[in-house]
């Protein structure tokens, strides 16, 4: 019996943030280092369904980089980085696409179909919903910048009761255009802004932001931010997901954070319990 009691003790202390996040619509960008094992991945299926259920919207924008990595080295593809963001020739967009579009999009979108869930796989060549334009093709080749998201796609597929499942690739505009790898962590940012994300969750493979002495800061304002990039506190793959977070704040996103998804259910903690989990970034 004192168990059931805390069972239903569990519950209403969620109420308050049900009540919060009823209706509104949260991004998960589930990055490559986040979808590990097969039990984790199981677990995240839970937590969006958990999520759907009780009204919230989730729509999830997924990486996959480690992989696109594996699968180019298996190939003897050369592959480099610049600021974080892969340099993407027309051998590599092709290997990034088919990675990103055939293999992981698709595998999140039966895991949560296998759960109950109706999730629907899309890139953003679909509909042409994302269009990208070069980074700087001399020094990047195929990685873009988005330049259009067309939220009435996502908007339609929410209202008719789909979760989006995002794989993060722009249609470019010429006819037969290979199109543009899009950092996910940006892709997300740019998606969460255009159709009016009330909250943003990166979950990756660390705690959150940690400082030069790996203590997680659980909060950091826009100024902080720029600090720790400068000193090089912040490096690498965590650059364009703070860069990111920042952008969907500036853009109307109530709440941006990066939490750690190797922790089991840690976006059921962050999001119905007061305590919060990660770093939050804030205005
Ligand atoms: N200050 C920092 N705090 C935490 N992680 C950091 C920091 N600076 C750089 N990183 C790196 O960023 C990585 C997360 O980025 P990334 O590997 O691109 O993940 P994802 O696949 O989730 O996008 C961490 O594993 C860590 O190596
Ligand atoms: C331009 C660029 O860097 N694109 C990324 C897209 C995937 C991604 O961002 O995956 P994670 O979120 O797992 O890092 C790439 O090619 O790796």
């Amino acid at each position: 019996m004192q168990k059931k009691i805390e069972t239903v003790k569990t519950l209403l202390d969620a109420l308050p943030f049900i009540k919060e996040f009823n209706k509104e619509i949260v991004v998960i960008k589930y990055g490559g280092s986040a979808q590990t094992s097969p039990q984790l991945k199981e677990k995240f299926a839970e937590d969006i369904l958990l999520m759907y259920l009780v009204g919230i919207k989730p729509v999830i924008i997924h990486g996959g980089g480690k992989k696109i990595t594996d699968m180019l080295d298996a190939l003897n593809i050369d592959t480099t980085f610049i600021e974080g963001q892969r340099v993407t020739t027309k051998e590599v967009m092709r290997i990034a696409e088919m990675i990103l579009s055939g293999e992981i999009n698709k595998e999140i979108v039966s895991l949560l179909n296998s759960h109950g869930a109706k999730a629907i796989g899309v890139s953003g060549k679909d509909a042409h919903f994302i269009s990208g334009e070069p980074k700087d093709f001399e020094k990047w080749g195929l990685t873009g910048n988005i330049t259009e998201v067309k939220a009435s796609v996502v908007h339609k597929l929410i209202d008719d009761k789909f979760i989006p499942v995002i794989a993060p690739i722009a249609a470019g505009s010429e006819l037969g255009h290979p199109g543009y790898n899009i950092n996910a962590d940006l892709a997300a940012s740019q998606v969460a802004k255009a159709i009016g994300a009330n909250k943003i969750i990166f979950l990756t493979d660390t705690p959150g932001v940690l400082n030069k002495d790996k203590e997680l800061l659980s909060s950091l304002t826009e100024d902080e931010v720029i600090a720790l990039k400068k000193d090089g506190t912040i490096h690498g793959g965590m650059v364009p997901k703070v860069d990111a977070c920042l952008e969907a704040i500036d853009g109307g996103v109530a709440k941006a954070h990066i939490i750690d998804g190797r922790l089991e259910h840690s976006m059921l903690l962050e999001l119905f319990t007061s305590a919060g989990v990660g770093t939050e970034i804030v205005k």
